[in-house]
């Protein structure tokens, strides 16, 4: 299966809500979607958000990263020799994991449909269906109490709360929300680095003598303080979950080693791809720390991809891939069955992505 030409283009899909967080607000979700096709007639597709708030990569330098370095690579490659094409996508150019994300989840997409099994079997197969939880942006405590329990009417019963970067705020939002939903309903935090080491602890204890029963935090720090991470970890009741802190395998090996996390947060747009993640994934095996999966503001095409791979390994205990049910429509046609809460990976070979409506080509 030789690769004839790749396709770039570009979908825009309005959220139901802005999405806010500590480090920026959205309104719509502006990818950019890869297309692989090859002499067999299959077609790869792999997708990236531009989120420069937090990965740096913005529209324009992620089509520059794939047009000037991994399309000319990646034209007439075989990809039965998927090792080889799998570390040029990784070393073709430095940094731009989101690029090279898209170009990984496309070819793994081929890879399955050459062999004609489903991606996640051939990663391991543990199971084919996932739940995941919901995230409530950062707004005024009332606010964000009525999205919870939106969220509960729509049958979540795990939600990511956003915070921001004032403490007694932060405490108020947690307060109002554990109110609203229930003692019954999962809630975890999110401070996207918003918060100092010091301070983190005392929200966090705050939050948890006042009995509003955290599951953990994510990045209360920010991405590059690894000390301060590991602060909060070894003196707040709450686990800690790395996020931005953890990138590459590398990062992951840092904030294993040095214990400065209790949990990893894997996303394919940070690492650039399954290649990578599974490598972060079996770190933290050996490690004994459990995973989560989570997404970026995207539509179906790569978070399907982040399905595939949570389906397919038992390290993967905590899911954050809301992205699709962020969005109010969904132009992705094929892959895995979004019904709220509950995901239900494709079974057809390879990802099971059949096409995008309403694409806008960019060639
Ligand atoms: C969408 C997902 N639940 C999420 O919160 N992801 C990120 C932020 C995504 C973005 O800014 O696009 C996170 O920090 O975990
Ligand atoms: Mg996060």
């Amino acid at each position: 299966m030789k690769i004839t030409a790749i396709r770039l283009g570009a979908i825009s899909v309005p959220l139901r809500v802005p999405f806010k967080t500590a480090l920026r607000t959205v309104k719509s979700v502006e990818d950019i979607i890869l297309e692989v096709h090859t002499d067999t007639g299959a077609v790869g597709y792999g997708e990236a958000p531009p989120t420069g708030a937090v990965t740096g990569h913005t529209t324009g330098a992620i089509i520059g990263a794939l047009k000037e370095h991994i399309i000319p690579n990646l034209l007439g490659r075989d990809v039965d020799d998927f090792e080889d094409v799998m570390q040029l996508i990784q070393s073709c150019v430095v940094g731009n994991s989101s690029a090279k994300a898209a170009a990984d989840m496309a070819l793994w997409d081929l890879y399955g449909q050459l062999y004609r099994v489903p991606v996640y079997k051939l990663l391991g197969g543990a199971r084919n269906r996932i739940v995941t939880d919901i995230t409530i942006s950062v707004n005024a405590p009332e606010e964000m109490a009525r999205d919870a329990v939106h969220a509960i009417e729509r049958g979540y019963d795990c939600l990511k709360i956003k915070v921001g970067a004032n403490p007694t705020l932060d405490v108020e939002r947690l307060r109002a929300v554990r109110q609203a939903v229930g003692d019954e309903i999962c809630l975890r935090i999110d401070a996207n680095q918003a918060w100092q080491p010091k301070q983190a602890v005392r929200i966090l204890n705050q939050m948890q003598e006042q009995g509003l029963k955290l599951e953990f935090v994510e990045q209360p720090v920010k991405a590059y303080d690894l000390e301060g991470l590991k602060y909060v970890t070894d003196h707040s009741y709450v686990p800690v979950l790395a996020d931005e802190s953890v990138f590459s395998p590398r990062d992951a090996m840092k904030v294993l080693e040095q214990r400065a996390a209790d949990l990893i947060n894997i996303k394919l747009m940070k690492c650039g791809g399954i290649y990578n993640a599974l490598k972060i994934a079996s770190a933290a095996e050996i490690y004994g720390v459990e995973c989560m999966i989570g997404c970026m503001l995207e539509a179906k095409i790569s978070v399907n991809a982040a399905v595939e791979l949570a389906c397919a390994k038992q390290i993967f205990t905590r899911i954050d891939l809301d992205g699709p049910v962020l969005c109010s429509e969904d132009p992705i046609l094929g892959g895995a069955l979004f019904e709220e809460k509950q995901i239900t990976v494709s079974d057809e070979a390879g990802m099971g992505i059949r096409g995008v409506e309403g694409l806008r080509y960019l060639d």
